[in-house]
């Protein structure tokens, strides 16, 4: 499932000041390729990756998903779909303090039918990010490491089509981050899933098939890694 975006534009207004942030944009994300967004703060990269992903809407412009405009559609069916087709990992974990790992997953499925078992399909997740040992523990119990695969494992829940990640590797120290990060070129390469990640880690972005850069809302630089052809 590939992201096209054409013509998107967006204007944020606040006390009758309108703060134009994207101008603009188009091109194409593929499934099959990981993409790191990079920039100055400020430059929109944020507001760019939280339009793709459908929680907020663009002032103008088009997001398709396969060929399908889902700015065009209601809100039910874009929570529906956001759920289903998206996984979302922020800088911060975003766990409930109150509830263990597993719960925290648990409640992410809440009052949702699944065509999977959810205990099982959690269990399957905590082992794969390497934390079924601490399924019981609190995220407080956890290192901000093992929070963050806590948020991937979540993210991961209904099998999404796309990981979109802000800063995934923003809070941890560079050896965690770097770790974070290769899970999630594990995940991508396991599951299929496309990856779109905001970063300012130069380092970690090159690793990516794909880097855009941006610039006071424009796509500046779009800079495809260069793959050794077989002969
Ligand atoms: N909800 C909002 N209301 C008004 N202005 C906003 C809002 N969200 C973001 N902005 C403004 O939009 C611009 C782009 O912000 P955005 O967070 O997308 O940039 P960014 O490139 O992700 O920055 P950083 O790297 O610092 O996270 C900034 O000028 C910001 O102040």
């Amino acid at each position: 499932m590939d992201i096209t975006f054409q013509d998107i534009s967006h204007t944020f207004e606040r006390s009758g000041v309108r703060t134009d942030v994207l101008h603009q944009l188009n091109g194409q994300f593929s499934q099959s390729e990981v993409t790191a967004l990079v920039g100055p703060s400020g430059s929109g990269k944020s507001t760019f990756l939280s339009l793709l992903g459908s929680l907020d809407r663009p002032t103008s412009g088009q997001i398709l998903y396969d060929g399908q405009d889902i700015t065009s559609w209601k809100n039910k069916r874009l929570s529906q779909f956001r759920s289903q087709e998206i996984g979302f990992i922020f800088q911060q974990f975003h766990l409930l303090p109150a509830l263990t790992v597993s719960e925290n997953l648990k409640v992410a499925l809440l009052k949702q039918k699944t065509s999977f078992n959810q205990d099982d399909r959690i269990l399957e997740l905590l082992e794969r990010v390497g934390l079924d040992d601490k399924r019981n523990a609190l995220p407080a119990q956890l290192s901000g490491g093992q929070q963050q695969r806590v948020a991937i494992a979540r993210a991961l829940l209904h099998h999404p089509q796309w990981i979109l990640a802000d800063e995934p590797t923003g809070n941890l120290d560079s050896v965690t981050g770097d770790a974070i990060f290769e899970l999630l070129l594990e995940l991508h390469r396991e599951a299929k899933c496309g990856v779109l990640f905001v970063t300012h880690d130069l380092e970690l972005a090159e690793r990516a098939d794909r880097i855009l850069f941006m610039q006071d809302g424009r796509i500046v630089e779009d800079r495809r890694k260069r793959t050794v052809q077989s002969v």
